[in-house]
């Protein structure tokens, strides 16, 4: 079948894209306020569609509509649907609201649109446009693609912000065709037949560029679940399973020569601090412990809490001395530190049991329990020290 390149066709794919950007729209409203799925992200996805639905619709009014708002004002509204989609892409990822580059090129651009005098040859006006356009878009599809490929595989991260990079490349066309064909009716109500090829496109990118925020949104739904699985909700490090997932794959590499110590931490007389100052103090209290360890330890080392004021830390490629070093910088750190509640200064300290692993050990329970025993020792002795149990 041949499509005629008529404006009439024109005008009907117009309003099937101004369509299909309401509905989009509307499925992101209803995904922020009822399902309440990274409401942020859709709420923003809702705002682009529809700032994208306003902007068509008043276009199609060209020749109808007062001259500012089907010219200016739709213009202006397409750039601020890709600024909103730049600002927003980045939480998608990692959480930061992009909004300051967004609106470093939109407010001039507004500007820009608003002194031109959208009369006679209007290729600058279009020119302005689409180089905003597809610079907002490059802009997401890079960023979305460096934050991934910190995070999945280069495939996956080339497959999720490839529609973005294909967006980009559509918009530049645009761009590029007004440069390189100045004669062309450059204008998307135009019966060109690259301009009708451009509007199937367009909606396909609408369709492309929504599915992609989908999977995006599940992937951060899917990586906030797995975060929550493996952490401790009051202290944020690993929870007692993620920790022992840890130990017992250390554990696996122990036959193939590979050392690695654990430390058993126990903070020193904490029902007293929560008979005293309450439990939230308490909660507080486990905080500031973790915040005063952490630095403590190495990025390849995993810190956890098994449970209750009990932590450990696994220590891979380390050996007794080495655990030892480490316990007692953290036990030194933790006695100087400082724990004030409500004005209230209260001693923190723990006490230390270390470990190595040894070739006889059958599984990584025996070296716990011996990292658990000495530290039992270490409470006998007064608390507030490091203890090795005997070889
Ligand atoms: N605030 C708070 N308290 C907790 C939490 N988990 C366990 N506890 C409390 O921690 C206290 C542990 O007390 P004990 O096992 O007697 O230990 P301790 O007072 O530190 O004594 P030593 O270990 O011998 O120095 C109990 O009162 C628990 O209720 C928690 O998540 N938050």
């Amino acid at each position: 079948m041949i499509i005629a390149s008529t404006p009439t066709h024109a005008v009907t794919l117009l309003t099937a894209i101004v369509l299909v950007f309401a509905v989009a729209s509307l499925f992101w409203w209803v995904m922020a306020q009822g399902a309440r799925l990274a409401p942020r992200a859709s709420m923003g996805l809702a705002l682009v569609n529809a700032l994208l639905a306003a902007s068509l619709a008043l276009h199609s009014l060209r020749g109808e509509a007062p001259h500012w708002m089907s010219y200016w004002a739709s213009d202006v509204l397409s750039i601020a649907a890709l600024g909103v989609l730049r600002a927003v892409m980045p939480t998608l990822v990692r959480g930061r609201l992009a909004w300051r580059s967004a609106l470093a090129l939109l407010l001039p651009a507004a500007a820009l649109l608003g002194a031109l005098p959208y009369s006679g040859d209007m290729r600058t006006e279009t020119r302005v446009v689409f180089a905003s356009l597809s610079t907002l878009s490059l802009m997401s599809a890079l960023d979305t693609w460096r934050a991934l490929r910190q995070r999945v595989s280069l495939a996956m991260s080339l497959l999720l912000s490839g529609p973005l990079f294909v967006i980009s490349v559509l918009l530049l066309g645009r761009l590029i065709e007004s440069l390189v064909l100045p004669g062309n009716n450059t204008d998307i109500l135009g019966s060109g037949d690259f301009n009708i090829a451009w509007l199937w496109s367009m909606l396909a990118m609408n369709l492309v560029l929504n599915t992609t925020m989908a999977f995006l949104i599940l992937a951060k739904l899917i990586r906030r679940i797995q975060r929550l699985t493996r952490h401790d909700p009051l202290t944020d490090v690993l929870n007692r399973r993620a920790l022992s997932e840890a130990i017992d794959t250390e554990h696996a590499r122990l036959q193939r020569g590979k050392p690695y110590a654990l430390v058993m931490i126990d903070m020193d007389r904490f029902k007293q601090l929560n008979d005293s100052l309450g439990h939230a103090a308490g909660d507080a209290a486990l905080q500031r412990l973790v915040e005063v360890l952490k630095p403590c330890v190495r990025e390849v080392d995993a810190l956890g809490r098994l449970g209750g004021e009990e932590f450990c830390v696994l220590l891979p490629l380390t050996d007794i001395a080495g655990a030892a070093l480490v316990a007692e910088r953290m036990r030194l750190n933790l006695e100087e530190s400082e724990f004030l509640w409500q004005g209230q200064s209260w001693p923190l300290t723990a006490s230390f049991g270390i470990a190595e692993a040894e070739p006889g050990d059958i599984s990584a329970d025996a070296v716990l329990s011996r990292a658990d025993r000495a530290m039992y020792r270490a409470k006998a002795q007064g608390r507030n020290v490091v203890q090795a149990l005997d070889a």
